[in-house]
């Protein structure tokens, strides 16, 4: 490969699968999802209620709890130390400069969580402790980042340099008196990066004392404690009202900028996915469903669903529309309920026979795959050293690549019949 800034993507996720054994039965919460993050760029993903999007980022820091199972798939990230340290002990987990954080041990993806790849989520009260104060609750996470990237990572020079005491320590969320001057120093410096007015004093109240504004912006501040590379951020503004929810945008979108970190953007809110994302997928009933960089996904929309989501957001100027989606329900997730075809399909204005079939992943016609010659052209248009895989435009439905045929669709009736038991 020729030098200079690697064109791998900092993130690669293949084929992740996850599911609930829960007592109601199987529930298929996240189906075959593939994506790839590139270094600084924001990716989005967008999708109703119950589609997948926060069982996906849990995935990808393995946060999901049991009854919940990451049954098969693949976490690529990229990150040259790491895959050194884990190149003797787990080669299979190792490729080039990327490792897959699926194939390492546990406590080694643990020890990413807020060094690599930090989360916020919609509640900041969920990351605080109530009865800390914020500056320390934010000095803490500094000091366990400090102490976690003073010790090698590998499971090797843990076991053998280090006692099961001081691992122990360095993994666990140190006490007080541990914490030093520094980390409450850089602490007041993350408050004032945030836009935290008077950091200072400030740091000394307590979460009840921060408005939620304030707090989303500390829980901001704590995430980038450990300098990640990668901000996954879960619904971040849904709480805030519109003016508040600017202003968060605007400075993940500043910090994106000044620490060139990488952001997945999860949200229900197409209107913040225009503002603020680079690519995006599109996710339905745990899958990702329409994937493509911003102009191509919201100027051609190839799936029905996507272009019904886009339907409800007339103007992009204007923030204020909810998104009021398409007529029908979110299909159940439970494996016995789910119908081997496309999950769309009964709520889908130009359902055809074909769609009873599960579709594969088409290009979409004219946008991202190039043929021939064009391909490199395409390459070399795709920004930010993203590849052709990262700026194609596809979609999981056979309208992505065929015409809609009035003698092949399928009748409203023909789902109502099939659902029978529903009806009155
Ligand atoms: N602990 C759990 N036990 C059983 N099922 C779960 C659990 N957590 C999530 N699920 C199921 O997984 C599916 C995906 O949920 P997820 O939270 O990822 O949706 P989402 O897209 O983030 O929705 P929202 O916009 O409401 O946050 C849903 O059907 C949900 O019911
Ligand atoms: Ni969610």
């Amino acid at each position: 490969m020729a030098g200079g800034e690697s064109s791998e993507p900092l993130l690669d996720v293949r084929d992740l699968t996850t599911r609930f054994f829960t007592e109601e039965g199987q529930v298929n919460a996240v189906e075959s999802v593939d994506f790839t993050v590139h270094d600084g760029e924001v990716f989005g993903v967008v999708g109703e209620s119950g589609s997948g999007k926060s069982v996906t980022a849990l995935s990808i820091i393995d946060l999901v709890e049991s009854p919940g199972e990451i049954v098969s798939g693949e976490v690529w990230y990229r990150d040259a130390d790491l895959a050194g340290e884990m190149g003797d002990d787990h080669p299979d987990a190792v490729d080039g400069d990327r490792v897959d954080l699926r194939r390492v041990p546990p406590e080694v993806r643990r020890s990413l969580r807020g060094s690599s790849v930090s989360m916020i989520f919609q509640d900041p009260m969920s990351s605080f402790n109530p009865s800390i104060s914020v500056g320390e609750q934010i000095a803490e996470a500094v000091e366990v980042q400090r102490r976690a990237s003073a010790n090698p990572r590998s499971t090797r020079s843990r076991t053998q340099g280090f006692g099961l005491g001081s691992m122990v320590a360095s993994t666990v969320i140190p006490t007080r008196d541990y914490v030093g001057e520094e980390s409450h120093e850089r602490a007041i410096e993350l408050l004032g990066q945030v836009g935290i007015p008077d950091p200072e004093a400030r740091a000394e109240e307590y979460p009840h004392q921060y408005s939620g504004g304030m707090l989303q912006r500390a829980m901001v501040a704590q995430a980038l404690a450990g300098e990640p590379d990668l901000l996954i951020a879960d619904e971040p503004t849904t709480a805030l009202d519109v003016t508040i929810e600017a202003q968060i945008l605007n400075l993940l979108a500043d910090l994106q900028d000044e620490l060139d970190m990488a952001i997945v953007l999860i949200t229900h809110d197409l209107g913040v996915i225009a503002r603020t994302c680079d690519r995006l997928g599109v996710m339905y009933a745990g899958e990702i469903v329409e994937h493509g960089n911003l102009e191509a996904v919201f100027d051609s929309p190839a799936h029905p669903y996507t272009q019904g989501l886009l339907g409800s957001i007339p103007d992009l100027d204007d923030p204020a529309p909810r998104l009021d989606p398409i007529e029908g329900n979110v299909p159940s997730l439970l494996a016995a309920e789910m119908d081997d075809r496309c999950y769309f399909a009964d709520r889908c204005p130009k359902a055809m026979e074909e769609c009873l079939d599960k579709p594969p992943s088409f290009a979409v016609d004219g946008a991202g795959v190039a043929e021939g010659a064009d391909r490199a052209e395409a390459d070399a248009a795709g920004a930010n050293g993203a590849g052709g895989g990262a700026t194609a435009h596809t979609a999981k439905c056979y309208l992505a690549d065929h015409e809609f045929d009035e003698a092949r669709a399928l009748s409203e009736e023909y789902f109502d019949e099939s659902n029978e038991g529903t009806d009155t």
